[in-house]
Protein backbone atom coordinates (compact mmCIF):
# COMPACT_ATOMS: atom_id res chain seq x y z
CA UNK A 1 0.00 0.00 0.00
CA UNK A 2 1.47 3.42 -1.15
CA UNK A 3 0.03 6.25 1.24
CA UNK A 4 0.41 9.84 0.17
CA UNK A 5 -0.21 12.34 3.20
CA UNK A 6 -0.70 16.10 2.80
CA UNK A 7 2.23 16.13 0.68
CA UNK A 8 3.61 19.72 -0.74
CA UNK A 9 6.89 20.47 -2.74
CA UNK A 10 8.20 23.54 -4.06
CA UNK A 11 10.86 23.77 -6.58
CA UNK A 12 12.02 27.79 -6.16
CA UNK A 13 8.83 29.90 -6.76
CA UNK A 14 6.71 26.87 -8.06
CA UNK A 15 4.84 24.89 -6.16
CA UNK A 16 4.60 21.51 -7.75
CA UNK A 17 2.32 19.15 -5.47
CA UNK A 18 0.41 20.95 -3.42
CA UNK A 19 -1.38 19.02 -0.05
CA UNK A 20 -1.33 15.55 -2.12
CA UNK A 21 -3.13 13.01 -0.50
CA UNK A 22 -4.61 9.88 -1.45
CA UNK A 23 -3.96 6.15 -0.93
CA UNK A 24 -3.09 3.53 -3.61
CA UNK A 25 -4.82 0.25 -1.65
CA UNK A 26 -3.41 -3.59 -2.07
CA UNK A 27 -5.01 -5.50 -4.63
CA UNK A 28 -5.51 -2.72 -6.97
CA UNK A 29 -4.61 -0.78 -9.54
CA UNK A 30 -4.38 2.74 -9.06
CA UNK A 31 -4.41 5.17 -11.98
CA UNK A 32 -2.19 8.34 -11.25
CA UNK A 33 -3.99 10.99 -14.31
CA UNK A 34 -2.98 14.69 -15.10
CA UNK A 35 -1.82 16.69 -17.55
CA UNK A 36 1.69 17.85 -18.00
CA UNK A 37 3.54 19.65 -15.46
CA UNK A 38 0.29 18.50 -12.97
CA UNK A 39 2.72 16.41 -10.23
CA UNK A 40 2.28 13.02 -10.53
CA UNK A 41 6.26 12.32 -11.37
CA UNK A 42 6.92 15.05 -8.26
CA UNK A 43 4.61 12.73 -6.29
CA UNK A 44 5.70 9.59 -7.34
CA UNK A 45 9.38 11.18 -6.98
CA UNK A 46 8.52 11.67 -3.25
CA UNK A 47 7.42 8.30 -2.40
CA UNK A 48 10.22 6.97 -3.20
CA UNK A 49 12.38 9.12 -1.04
CA UNK A 50 14.31 10.77 -4.45
CA UNK A 51 12.80 14.06 -3.80
CA UNK A 52 12.41 15.61 -0.42
CA UNK A 53 8.77 17.25 0.29
CA UNK A 54 8.54 20.16 2.84
CA UNK A 55 5.96 19.20 4.19
CA UNK A 56 3.83 15.62 4.22
CA UNK A 57 4.88 12.48 3.90
CA UNK A 58 4.84 9.29 1.66
CA UNK A 59 4.72 6.04 3.08
CA UNK A 60 4.98 2.46 1.37
CA UNK A 61 3.34 -0.02 3.41
CA UNK A 62 3.35 2.40 6.42
CA UNK A 63 7.44 3.33 6.28
CA UNK A 64 8.78 5.89 4.58
CA UNK A 65 10.89 4.34 1.67
CA UNK A 66 14.24 5.61 3.15
CA UNK A 67 13.72 3.35 6.11
CA UNK A 68 13.11 0.15 4.05
CA UNK A 69 14.82 -2.59 4.57
CA UNK A 70 14.87 -4.25 1.51
CA UNK A 71 13.84 -1.60 -1.22
CA UNK A 72 13.54 -3.86 -4.03
CA UNK A 73 11.20 -6.31 -2.98
CA UNK A 74 8.82 -3.78 -1.05
CA UNK A 75 8.64 -1.33 -4.27
CA UNK A 76 9.55 -1.63 -7.86
CA UNK A 77 9.64 1.69 -10.02
CA UNK A 78 9.68 2.79 -13.24
CA UNK A 79 10.70 6.84 -13.74
CA UNK A 80 13.23 7.63 -16.17
CA UNK A 81 12.96 4.63 -19.16
CA UNK A 82 16.79 6.08 -19.51
CA UNK A 83 18.11 6.03 -16.34
CA UNK A 84 20.41 2.69 -17.42
CA UNK A 85 23.91 3.65 -18.04
CA UNK A 86 24.88 3.90 -21.55
CA UNK A 87 27.46 1.84 -22.11
CA UNK A 88 26.46 -1.07 -19.74
CA UNK A 89 24.62 -4.07 -21.58
CA UNK A 90 21.31 -4.86 -20.19
CA UNK A 91 22.28 -7.67 -18.58
CA UNK A 92 25.24 -5.97 -16.85
CA UNK A 93 23.25 -3.08 -15.81
CA UNK A 94 20.47 -5.85 -14.25
CA UNK A 95 23.30 -7.84 -12.99
CA UNK A 96 24.61 -4.84 -10.95
CA UNK A 97 21.56 -3.78 -9.76
CA UNK A 98 20.80 -7.79 -8.55
CA UNK A 99 24.52 -7.72 -6.74
CA UNK A 100 23.91 -4.65 -4.88
CA UNK A 101 20.58 -5.48 -3.52
CA UNK A 102 21.29 -9.11 -2.39
CA UNK A 103 19.11 -10.70 -5.24
CA UNK A 104 20.39 -13.93 -7.54
CA UNK A 105 21.89 -13.81 -10.59
CA UNK A 106 18.65 -16.07 -12.01
CA UNK A 107 16.69 -13.59 -11.26
CA UNK A 108 17.85 -11.50 -14.19
CA UNK A 109 16.75 -13.64 -16.83
CA UNK A 110 13.67 -14.14 -15.55
CA UNK A 111 13.27 -10.57 -15.65
CA UNK A 112 14.92 -9.91 -19.05
CA UNK A 113 12.48 -13.19 -20.32
CA UNK A 114 9.44 -11.50 -19.00
CA UNK A 115 10.36 -8.30 -20.20
CA UNK A 116 10.63 -9.53 -23.40
CA UNK A 117 14.84 -8.32 -23.92
CA UNK A 118 16.26 -11.24 -23.59
CA UNK A 119 17.67 -10.94 -27.07
CA UNK A 120 19.05 -8.08 -26.43
CA UNK A 121 20.48 -8.64 -23.22
CA UNK A 122 24.08 -8.25 -24.44
CA UNK A 123 23.64 -4.61 -26.03
CA UNK A 124 24.58 -1.42 -24.89
CA UNK A 125 21.61 0.19 -22.80
CA UNK A 126 22.82 3.54 -24.71
CA UNK A 127 22.04 2.06 -28.11
CA UNK A 128 18.28 0.56 -27.13
CA UNK A 129 15.10 2.58 -28.36
CA UNK A 130 13.00 4.02 -26.06
CA UNK A 131 10.54 1.04 -26.34
CA UNK A 132 13.35 -1.23 -25.18
CA UNK A 133 14.68 1.25 -22.62
CA UNK A 134 11.16 1.14 -20.83
CA UNK A 135 11.09 -2.58 -21.10
CA UNK A 136 14.41 -2.87 -19.43
CA UNK A 137 13.18 -0.06 -17.19
CA UNK A 138 10.70 -2.46 -16.29
CA UNK A 139 12.39 -5.50 -15.89
CA UNK A 140 14.70 -3.87 -13.24
CA UNK A 141 11.56 -2.82 -11.52
CA UNK A 142 10.62 -6.41 -10.91
CA UNK A 143 13.96 -7.98 -9.83
CA UNK A 144 12.89 -7.78 -6.51
CA UNK A 145 9.39 -9.25 -6.64
CA UNK A 146 8.52 -6.22 -5.21
CA UNK A 147 5.28 -5.98 -2.98
CA UNK A 148 4.20 -2.42 -4.69
CA UNK A 149 5.01 -0.71 -8.15
CA UNK A 150 5.30 2.72 -8.35
CA UNK A 151 5.02 3.20 -12.43
CA UNK A 152 5.39 6.71 -14.06
CA UNK A 153 4.00 6.51 -17.94
CA UNK A 154 5.25 3.06 -18.51
CA UNK A 155 3.56 2.31 -21.69
CA UNK A 156 5.46 5.38 -23.40
CA UNK A 157 7.65 4.58 -26.41
CA UNK A 158 5.91 0.58 -26.35
CA UNK A 159 4.96 -0.70 -29.33
CA UNK A 160 1.21 -2.54 -28.85
CA UNK A 161 2.00 -5.73 -27.75
CA UNK A 162 4.29 -3.87 -24.65
CA UNK A 163 1.46 -1.90 -24.09
CA UNK A 164 -0.77 -5.04 -23.68
CA UNK A 165 1.60 -6.79 -21.31
CA UNK A 166 2.17 -3.39 -19.27
CA UNK A 167 -1.86 -3.79 -18.64
CA UNK A 168 -1.80 -7.30 -17.71
CA UNK A 169 1.18 -7.17 -15.77
CA UNK A 170 -0.37 -4.47 -13.74
CA UNK A 171 -3.45 -6.24 -13.42
CA UNK A 172 -1.40 -9.56 -13.03
CA UNK A 173 0.31 -7.74 -9.73
CA UNK A 174 -2.47 -6.29 -8.37
CA UNK A 175 -4.37 -10.04 -8.35
CA UNK A 176 -1.60 -11.01 -6.21
CA UNK A 177 -2.72 -8.36 -3.80
CA UNK A 178 0.04 -6.03 -4.56
CA UNK A 179 -0.12 -2.41 -4.73
CA UNK A 180 0.45 -0.72 -8.36
CA UNK A 181 0.60 3.00 -8.78
CA UNK A 182 -0.05 3.86 -12.53
CA UNK A 183 0.68 7.22 -13.90
CA UNK A 184 -0.68 8.37 -17.31
CA UNK A 185 -1.84 10.96 -19.13
CA UNK A 186 -4.64 9.19 -20.70
CA UNK A 187 -7.87 8.30 -19.24
CA UNK A 188 -8.21 5.81 -21.93
CA UNK A 189 -5.17 3.78 -21.18
CA UNK A 190 -5.93 4.57 -17.47
CA UNK A 191 -9.97 3.20 -17.60
CA UNK A 192 -8.66 -0.05 -19.09
CA UNK A 193 -6.06 -1.23 -16.43
CA UNK A 194 -6.87 0.71 -13.46
CA UNK A 195 -9.42 -0.18 -10.16
CA UNK A 196 -9.15 3.48 -8.92
CA UNK A 197 -8.25 6.63 -9.82
CA UNK A 198 -6.81 9.53 -8.67
CA UNK A 199 -6.49 12.96 -10.98
CA UNK A 200 -4.43 15.29 -10.07
CA UNK A 201 -4.32 18.91 -12.05
CA UNK A 202 -1.62 21.53 -11.40
CA UNK A 203 -0.49 19.99 -8.24
CA UNK A 204 -4.05 19.55 -6.23
CA UNK A 205 -6.02 16.13 -6.15
CA UNK A 206 -8.84 17.18 -8.32
CA UNK A 207 -10.69 14.22 -7.53
CA UNK A 208 -10.27 10.55 -6.02
CA UNK A 209 -12.35 7.73 -7.25
CA UNK A 210 -12.76 4.37 -8.40
CA UNK A 211 -13.12 4.05 -12.54
CA UNK A 212 -16.10 2.13 -11.99
CA UNK A 213 -18.20 5.23 -9.92
CA UNK A 214 -15.98 7.63 -12.40
CA UNK A 215 -18.05 5.60 -15.55
CA UNK A 216 -21.39 5.74 -13.73
CA UNK A 217 -20.68 9.45 -13.53
CA UNK A 218 -19.71 10.58 -16.52
CA UNK A 219 -20.83 8.35 -18.76
CA UNK A 220 -24.51 9.88 -19.11
CA UNK A 221 -26.29 9.02 -22.03
CA UNK A 222 -28.91 10.60 -24.66
CA UNK A 223 -30.82 9.73 -27.73
CA UNK A 224 -30.85 11.00 -30.89
CA UNK A 225 -33.42 10.34 -33.28
CA UNK A 226 -34.51 11.17 -36.52
CA UNK A 227 -37.71 11.74 -37.91
CA UNK A 228 -39.64 13.57 -40.14
CA UNK A 229 -42.24 14.39 -37.43
CA UNK A 230 -40.12 15.65 -34.65
CA UNK A 231 -42.87 18.31 -33.16
CA UNK A 232 -45.40 15.45 -32.53
CA UNK A 233 -42.81 13.25 -31.12
CA UNK A 234 -41.12 16.30 -29.19
CA UNK A 235 -44.90 16.91 -27.61
CA UNK A 236 -45.26 13.09 -26.58
CA UNK A 237 -42.07 12.96 -24.99
CA UNK A 238 -43.17 16.20 -22.87
CA UNK A 239 -42.89 13.91 -19.74
CA UNK A 240 -41.45 13.97 -16.01
CA UNK A 241 -39.07 16.88 -15.02
CA UNK A 242 -35.97 14.77 -15.57
CA UNK A 243 -36.98 14.29 -19.48
CA UNK A 244 -35.22 17.00 -21.91
CA UNK A 245 -35.77 17.02 -25.15
CA UNK A 246 -33.89 19.50 -27.50
CA UNK A 247 -33.87 20.25 -31.35
CA UNK A 248 -30.67 19.86 -33.16
CA UNK A 249 -29.50 22.28 -35.97
CA UNK A 250 -29.96 19.94 -39.02
CA UNK A 251 -26.49 18.33 -40.22
CA UNK A 252 -25.46 16.66 -43.74
CA UNK A 253 -25.45 13.32 -42.03
CA UNK A 254 -29.56 13.59 -41.43
CA UNK A 255 -31.64 11.15 -43.18
CA UNK A 256 -33.27 13.58 -45.91
CA UNK A 257 -36.67 15.44 -44.77
CA UNK A 258 -36.11 14.88 -40.61
CA UNK A 259 -35.63 16.67 -37.78
CA UNK A 260 -33.42 15.85 -35.32
CA UNK A 261 -34.17 15.26 -31.61
CA UNK A 262 -31.98 14.85 -28.70
CA UNK A 263 -33.45 13.19 -25.68
CA UNK A 264 -32.43 12.87 -22.82
CA UNK A 265 -33.38 11.34 -19.13
CA UNK A 266 -35.23 8.25 -21.13
CA UNK A 267 -34.17 4.97 -22.19
CA UNK A 268 -34.51 4.14 -25.88
CA UNK A 269 -37.16 1.47 -25.22
CA UNK A 270 -39.19 4.18 -23.59
CA UNK A 271 -38.38 6.75 -26.46
CA UNK A 272 -38.92 3.90 -29.19
CA UNK A 273 -42.29 2.75 -27.54
CA UNK A 274 -43.64 6.43 -27.12
CA UNK A 275 -43.16 6.80 -30.68
CA UNK A 276 -44.56 3.58 -31.62
CA UNK A 277 -47.91 4.02 -29.80
CA UNK A 278 -48.38 7.39 -31.26
CA UNK A 279 -47.54 5.87 -34.69
CA UNK A 280 -44.60 8.39 -35.37
CA UNK A 281 -42.33 7.21 -38.24
CA UNK A 282 -38.97 7.43 -36.91
CA UNK A 283 -35.52 7.06 -39.60
CA UNK A 284 -33.09 6.69 -36.92
CA UNK A 285 -32.79 5.93 -33.21
CA UNK A 286 -29.04 6.44 -31.49
CA UNK A 287 -27.74 6.26 -28.16
CA UNK A 288 -25.00 8.64 -27.72
CA UNK A 289 -22.53 8.58 -24.75
CA UNK A 290 -20.02 11.16 -23.15
CA UNK A 291 -16.57 9.77 -23.25
CA UNK A 292 -14.37 8.98 -20.19
CA UNK A 293 -12.34 10.51 -21.89
CA UNK A 294 -13.87 13.83 -22.72
CA UNK A 295 -14.99 13.78 -18.61
CA UNK A 296 -11.24 13.73 -17.88
CA UNK A 297 -10.82 16.51 -19.83
CA UNK A 298 -13.92 18.38 -18.73
CA UNK A 299 -12.13 17.82 -15.34
CA UNK A 300 -8.83 18.81 -15.70
CA UNK A 301 -9.58 21.94 -18.31
CA UNK A 302 -8.05 24.97 -16.74
CA UNK A 303 -5.47 23.08 -15.02
CA UNK A 304 -3.02 22.45 -18.16
CA UNK A 305 0.17 23.50 -17.15
CA UNK A 306 0.91 24.05 -20.90
CA UNK A 307 -1.56 25.45 -22.89
CA UNK A 308 -1.71 24.45 -26.81
CA UNK A 309 -2.19 27.20 -29.79
CA UNK A 310 -5.44 26.50 -31.76
CA UNK A 311 -4.23 24.79 -34.92
CA UNK A 312 -6.55 25.40 -37.59
CA UNK A 313 -7.36 23.11 -40.32
CA UNK A 314 -9.68 24.54 -43.03
CA UNK A 315 -12.42 22.03 -44.20
CA UNK A 316 -12.93 20.00 -40.99
CA UNK A 317 -15.90 19.71 -38.89
CA UNK A 318 -16.26 18.94 -35.14
CA UNK A 319 -16.71 15.30 -34.96
CA UNK A 320 -20.39 15.79 -33.26
CA UNK A 321 -20.87 17.41 -36.62
CA UNK A 322 -24.30 19.05 -35.21
CA UNK A 323 -22.78 22.55 -34.40
CA UNK A 324 -21.05 24.77 -36.55
CA UNK A 325 -19.04 26.29 -33.99
CA UNK A 326 -15.86 25.96 -34.35
CA UNK A 327 -13.59 24.58 -31.78
CA UNK A 328 -11.38 26.70 -29.98
CA UNK A 329 -8.39 24.91 -29.03
CA UNK A 330 -7.82 20.75 -28.52
CA UNK A 331 -8.09 21.10 -24.46
CA UNK A 332 -11.52 23.34 -24.43
CA UNK A 333 -13.02 20.91 -27.14
CA UNK A 334 -15.64 20.36 -24.48
CA UNK A 335 -16.45 23.29 -23.04
CA UNK A 336 -18.31 25.29 -25.13
CA UNK A 337 -20.35 21.82 -25.87
CA UNK A 338 -21.51 22.20 -22.69
CA UNK A 339 -22.79 25.65 -22.96
CA UNK A 340 -25.30 24.41 -25.75
CA UNK A 341 -26.64 21.52 -23.64
CA UNK A 342 -30.24 22.76 -22.45
CA UNK A 343 -30.54 19.00 -20.98
CA UNK A 344 -31.53 18.58 -17.39
CA UNK A 345 -29.45 16.59 -15.43
CA UNK A 346 -30.38 12.71 -15.44
CA UNK A 347 -30.04 11.07 -12.52
CA UNK A 348 -27.12 8.85 -13.60
CA UNK A 349 -25.13 12.03 -14.28
CA UNK A 350 -24.88 13.39 -10.58
CA UNK A 351 -21.89 14.96 -10.13
CA UNK A 352 -18.81 13.97 -7.82
CA UNK A 353 -17.19 15.57 -5.22
CA UNK A 354 -14.60 17.58 -7.28
CA UNK A 355 -15.97 17.31 -10.33
CA UNK A 356 -15.91 21.03 -11.54
CA UNK A 357 -17.64 20.37 -15.06
CA UNK A 358 -20.26 18.40 -15.80
CA UNK A 359 -19.98 15.40 -18.37
CA UNK A 360 -20.94 16.53 -21.59
CA UNK A 361 -23.59 13.91 -22.42
CA UNK A 362 -24.07 13.18 -26.46
CA UNK A 363 -21.27 14.97 -27.62
CA UNK A 364 -19.20 11.57 -28.14
CA UNK A 365 -20.89 8.64 -29.28
CA UNK A 366 -18.21 6.40 -28.43
CA UNK A 367 -18.12 5.43 -24.31
CA UNK A 368 -14.42 4.52 -23.40
CA UNK A 369 -14.45 0.65 -22.88
CA UNK A 370 -14.68 0.23 -18.95
CA UNK A 371 -11.79 -1.64 -17.92
CA UNK A 372 -11.19 -4.97 -19.62
CA UNK A 373 -11.27 -8.72 -17.89
CA UNK A 374 -7.58 -9.57 -17.74
CA UNK A 375 -6.43 -13.10 -17.94
CA UNK A 376 -3.91 -13.88 -14.70
CA UNK A 377 -0.72 -13.21 -16.31
CA UNK A 378 1.90 -14.82 -13.99
CA UNK A 379 5.34 -13.26 -15.70
CA UNK A 380 7.09 -14.31 -12.20
CA UNK A 381 9.18 -17.24 -11.77
CA UNK A 382 7.50 -19.58 -8.77
CA UNK A 383 8.30 -19.04 -5.57
CA UNK A 384 10.24 -15.53 -4.75
CA UNK A 385 9.17 -16.01 -1.09
CA UNK A 386 13.50 -15.65 -0.50
CA UNK A 387 13.64 -11.60 -1.64
CA UNK A 388 11.54 -11.52 1.96
CA UNK A 389 7.79 -11.91 -0.27
CA UNK A 390 5.24 -14.11 0.56
CA UNK A 391 5.42 -16.66 -2.05
CA UNK A 392 3.56 -15.80 -5.28
CA UNK A 393 1.31 -18.09 -6.81
CA UNK A 394 2.75 -20.73 -8.98
CA UNK A 395 1.11 -20.45 -12.40
CA UNK A 396 2.68 -20.25 -15.82
CA UNK A 397 2.52 -17.78 -18.59
CA UNK A 398 -0.06 -18.87 -21.13
CA UNK A 399 0.79 -17.62 -24.32
CA UNK A 400 -2.42 -17.18 -26.01
CA UNK A 401 -2.78 -14.73 -23.03
CA UNK A 402 -1.15 -12.23 -25.27
CA UNK A 403 -3.54 -12.77 -28.14
CA UNK A 404 -6.64 -11.94 -26.67
CA UNK A 405 -8.80 -10.32 -28.67
CA UNK A 406 -8.14 -6.32 -28.49
CA UNK A 407 -10.87 -3.62 -28.21
CA UNK A 408 -10.13 -1.51 -31.64
CA UNK A 409 -9.87 2.33 -30.50
CA UNK A 410 -13.74 3.64 -30.68
CA UNK A 411 -13.35 6.47 -33.68
CA UNK A 412 -16.33 8.84 -33.30
CA UNK A 413 -17.78 9.36 -36.53
CA UNK A 414 -16.55 12.66 -38.46
CA UNK A 415 -20.21 14.64 -40.42
CA UNK A 416 -19.31 15.66 -43.78
CA UNK A 417 -18.92 19.57 -43.99
CA UNK A 418 -22.07 20.87 -43.45
CA UNK A 419 -22.35 24.59 -45.14
CA UNK A 420 -23.83 27.40 -42.70
CA UNK A 421 -25.66 30.10 -44.91
CA UNK A 422 -25.52 32.91 -42.45
CA UNK A 423 -21.64 31.95 -40.91
CA UNK A 424 -18.22 32.06 -42.92
CA UNK A 425 -16.54 29.35 -42.82
CA UNK A 426 -14.54 28.89 -40.07
CA UNK A 427 -11.08 27.20 -39.34
CA UNK A 428 -11.68 24.31 -36.75
CA UNK A 429 -9.21 22.14 -34.91
CA UNK A 430 -8.58 18.76 -36.28
CA UNK A 431 -10.83 16.18 -34.85
CA UNK A 432 -7.87 13.57 -34.51
CA UNK A 433 -6.75 16.39 -31.64
CA UNK A 434 -9.64 16.06 -29.29
CA UNK A 435 -8.93 12.91 -28.25
CA UNK A 436 -5.59 11.23 -28.09
CA UNK A 437 -6.02 7.62 -28.86
CA UNK A 438 -4.25 5.01 -27.22
CA UNK A 439 -2.30 3.00 -30.13
CA UNK A 440 -4.87 0.81 -32.13
CA UNK A 441 -4.26 -3.01 -31.07
CA UNK A 442 -3.90 -5.80 -33.08
CA UNK A 443 -5.05 -9.35 -32.84
CA UNK A 444 -1.84 -10.46 -34.58
CA UNK A 445 0.12 -13.45 -33.00
CA UNK A 446 2.79 -11.97 -31.61
CA UNK A 447 5.64 -14.26 -33.31
CA UNK A 448 4.36 -13.02 -36.79
CA UNK A 449 5.80 -9.21 -36.07
CA UNK A 450 8.83 -9.16 -38.35
CA UNK A 451 11.64 -7.15 -37.38
CA UNK A 452 11.18 -6.12 -33.63
CA UNK A 453 14.40 -7.39 -31.72
CA UNK A 454 12.15 -8.31 -28.83
CA UNK A 455 11.37 -12.08 -29.41
CA UNK A 456 8.05 -13.75 -29.80
CA UNK A 457 5.80 -14.67 -26.57
CA UNK A 458 8.49 -17.56 -26.03
CA UNK A 459 10.40 -14.87 -23.95
CA UNK A 460 7.71 -14.61 -21.67
CA UNK A 461 7.24 -18.70 -20.97
CA UNK A 462 9.38 -19.22 -17.54
CA UNK A 463 12.56 -21.05 -17.44
CA UNK A 464 12.28 -24.42 -15.99
CA UNK A 465 10.97 -23.79 -12.22
CA UNK A 466 14.26 -24.90 -10.56
CA UNK A 467 14.75 -21.86 -9.01
CA UNK A 468 16.40 -21.50 -5.52
CA UNK A 469 14.54 -19.25 -3.12
CA UNK A 470 17.28 -15.90 -2.37
CA UNK A 471 17.81 -14.59 1.17
CA UNK A 472 18.17 -10.52 0.17
CA UNK A 473 19.82 -8.90 2.88
CA UNK A 474 19.15 -5.77 3.42
CA UNK A 475 20.19 -3.09 1.20
CA UNK A 476 19.24 0.63 1.47
CA UNK A 477 20.02 0.98 -2.43
CA UNK A 478 16.87 0.80 -5.15
CA UNK A 479 16.92 0.48 -8.77
CA UNK A 480 15.63 4.13 -9.18
CA UNK A 481 17.84 5.30 -6.37
CA UNK A 482 20.49 4.28 -7.74
CA UNK A 483 19.76 6.02 -11.32
CA UNK A 484 17.81 9.56 -10.19
CA UNK A 485 19.12 12.29 -8.59
CA UNK A 486 17.80 14.19 -5.73
CA UNK A 487 15.82 17.21 -6.57
CA UNK A 488 17.41 17.23 -9.89
CA UNK A 489 14.44 15.37 -12.20
CA UNK A 490 15.01 12.31 -13.73
CA UNK A 491 18.33 11.96 -15.94
N1 LIG B 1 13.49 19.27 -10.53
C1 LIG B 1 12.61 20.23 -10.81
N2 LIG B 1 12.98 21.52 -10.81
C2 LIG B 1 12.10 22.50 -11.08
N3 LIG B 1 10.80 22.30 -11.36
C3 LIG B 1 10.37 21.04 -11.38
C4 LIG B 1 11.24 19.94 -11.11
N4 LIG B 1 10.53 18.80 -11.18
C5 LIG B 1 9.27 19.16 -11.50
N5 LIG B 1 9.17 20.50 -11.62
C6 LIG B 1 7.96 21.26 -11.93
O1 LIG B 1 6.93 20.77 -11.10
C7 LIG B 1 5.72 20.69 -11.82
C8 LIG B 1 5.22 19.26 -11.76
O2 LIG B 1 6.08 18.46 -12.55
P1 LIG B 1 5.90 16.90 -12.66
O3 LIG B 1 7.05 16.40 -13.45
O4 LIG B 1 5.67 16.34 -11.34
O5 LIG B 1 4.55 16.80 -13.50
P2 LIG B 1 3.93 15.54 -14.24
O6 LIG B 1 2.50 15.52 -13.90
O7 LIG B 1 4.72 14.32 -13.94
O8 LIG B 1 4.12 15.97 -15.74
P3 LIG B 1 4.35 15.06 -17.04
O9 LIG B 1 3.06 14.36 -17.27
O10 LIG B 1 4.64 16.05 -18.09
O11 LIG B 1 5.48 14.13 -16.77
C9 LIG B 1 6.00 21.18 -13.22
O12 LIG B 1 5.67 22.53 -13.30
C10 LIG B 1 7.50 21.00 -13.35
O13 LIG B 1 8.03 21.93 -14.24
Amino acid sequence: MITIEHLTKTFGAKKAIDDVSFTAADGKVTGFLGPNGAGKSTTMRAALGLIRAESGQALIDGHPFTSLRSPMAEVGSVLNPRSAHKNRSARSHLEALAYSNGIPKSRVDEVMAIAGISAVGKKKAGSFSLGMSQRLSIAAALLGDPQNLVFDEPVNGLDPEGVMWVRQLCRYYASQGRCVLLSSHLMSEVAQTADDLVIIGQGRVLEHTSVADFLSEHSSHTIRIATPQASLLQQALQGGPEVSVELLPPSAGDPAGAQVLRVGGMELAQVAQIAADKQIVIYEFREEKASLEEAYMALTHGKEEYKTANVPVPGLVSAQGTSQEPIQAPMQASMPMQSQMPMQQTPGQAQGQGATQPAVPGQFAQPVQPTQPVQPVVPMQPNQQGYGQPAPQQQTVQPQQFQQPVQPVQTEPVQPVQPEPMQPVQPVQPVQLIQPEQPVQTQQPIQQQPVHPVQSQQHYVQPADNQQPSSAPANPESNQASSTNEEGGAQ
